[in-house]
């Protein structure tokens, strides 16, 4: 099937001509013999193009156009007229008609100008999409890494952000969670609004409530006047409450009556407020573990965690590290006005070789202070952290050559890659899980069966 095409003339003897015409070209139709019929057709069914007669009875071609374009801009109508009145077709050229044919009608041009009029409706559709995703992509932009695991967040994030629904970011911290909270903002509808941050964790039990809700003057000593909280200065917009696991227990309650009702009330105030607001909240906690032990709310844990997206930790993503390192490097030269090319390969291999503990914020932070330090056109190791440099000393000395393990069966390095990455720990298993890119689980399994210790 060619694409859909309604066809409107109130000489009934020429619609059913082009019906026939049409069809035999592949086309599906639909007719209507007057204006307002069209009019009411095309409000109830998706067309690919309208073929239109000017002169009918009751509601006239220019007329019909007119409505039709407002419920359908895009819709190209191509306008029949007699050859007496071309200046009908100008008028209706000019209220948006495609393109005019004139009566009696050549097939060889209606076929031509069918067929373009469809292609014209496929492009502007196409042009369309591609701007909608070069939009979403956009906000995405500065989110960088290109790992599975940040692959997958991103689409995720592509899915979720328009939709209404609470998120709840979960991540160790550094990891990006409030980029994220942004970018689920900026690529949903509520991004002319504002993006209102809180966080939680930063104020204290008396002072978060007000901060939340806003006061009454007079409220509380140095409420000298009324003022609005952040969930009404995020009215329309979205409010992003990180660091939500720090939220007393006392305050919870009155947080799940906002995200729940959308009800707030000002400190000192009985008047109920409505607001209209897209919750996203962050964490490094494991709420789920709160909930456990009585510290946070189960309904408002349920409430938050509508959608969740789960942030990897740097360690998880190790590929990312040289574009991200890449990436802030650009940025802090950029502002500190230094050209400085790149990375030399050691301080390369520092950075990938590395924890990262601190997840994105450190590895930032410690190319922040490489680029400021750095004279030349390539950072080397000395500009890193002394941290870093220890950690490939260490490495290097601890390691067995790997030449030594070459034809060792494979059970043999897996061993020896572990004792030695618990020897850099301190015999800190998580962290060595952590570096081991495996579960505590999964590591303790292996010690067993290792019999390392
Ligand atoms: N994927 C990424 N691409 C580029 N920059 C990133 C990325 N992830 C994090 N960053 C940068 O790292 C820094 C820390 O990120 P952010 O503040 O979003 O982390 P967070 O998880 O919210 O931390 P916290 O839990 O401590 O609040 C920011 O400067 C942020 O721009």
């Amino acid at each position: 099937m060619k694409g859909k095409i309604l066809i409107v003339d109130d000489d009934t003897a020429h619609l059913s001509m082009l019906k026939t015409v049409l069809k035999g070209w592949g086309y599906k139709t639909n007719e209507a013999d007057d204006g307002s019929t069209a009019i009411s057709v095309a409000q109830d069914t998706v067309f690919d193009g309208i073929l239109m007669d000017v002169k009918m009875a009751h509601v006239d071609g220019i007329e019909a156009l007119q409505e039709i374009k407002k419920i359908n801009p895009a819709i190209p109508i191509i306008i029949m007229t007699a050859y007496s009145s071309v200046e009908t077709a100008v008028e209706a050229m000019k209220f948006g008609a495609y393109d005019y044919l004139t009566k009696p009608l050549n097939f060889d041009d209606l076929k031509i100008t069918l067929e373009r009029s469809l292609e014209h409706m496929a492009l502007s559709r196409e042009n369309l999409s591609l701007k909608e995703r070069l939009a979403s992509e956009n906000c995405l932009s500065n989110m960088i890494g290109s790992s599975p695991a940040m692959v997958d967040l991103k689409k995720m994030i592509q899915t979720i952000a328009p939709s209404e629904a609470t998120v709840l970011i979960l991540g160790e911290s550094g990891t990006g969670k409030e980029l994220i909270a942004r970018a689920l903002h900026s690529c949903s509808m509520r991004k002319d609004e504002q993006l209102v941050t809180v966080n939680c964790a930063a104020l204290s039990e008396g002072l978060l409530e007000s901060e939340l809700f806003g006061h009454e003057k007079g409220s509380f000593t140095g409420a000298e006047r009324k003022r609005d909280g952040r969930f009404m200065q995020a009215n329309k917009g979205s409010i992003f409450l990180d660091e939500i696991g720090e939220v007393p227990l006392t305050m919870q309650a009155k947080l799940l009556r906002a995200i729940q009702e959308r009800e707030i009330q000002r400190v000192g105030s009985d008047k109920v407020l409505h607001v209209d607001v897209r919750i996203i909240a962050a964490t490094n906690k494991d709420l789920l573990n709160s909930v456990k032990d009585g510290s946070f709310r189960e309904d408002l844990y349920y409430r938050l965690n509508v959608v969740s997206l789960s942030v990897p930790s740097l360690q998880e993503r190790r590929e990312d590290i040289p574009i991200l390192a890449r990436f802030f490097l650009d940025r802090h030269a950029a502002g500190n006005r230094k050209s400085i090319r790149n990375f030399t390969p050691t301080a390369m291999n520092c950075l990938t070789g590395y924890g990262w503990p601190g997840n994105v914020r450190e590895l930032e932070n410690a190319i922040e202070r490489a680029v400021v330090l750095c004279n030349g056109n390539y950072i080397s190791e000395r500009e890193l952290p002394p941290a870093l440099l220890q950690d490939m000393e260490d490495n290097t000395k601890a390691s067995r050559p790997l030449a030594e393990m070459a034809g060792l069966p494979l059970g043999e390095i897996e061993k020896e890659a572990i004792i030695q990455t618990l020897q850099k720990t301190d015999g800190n298993k998580s962290e060595a899980a952590k570096l081991l890119n495996i579960t505590r689980t999964t590591l303790n399994n292996k010690i067993r069966k290792y019999a390392i210790l």
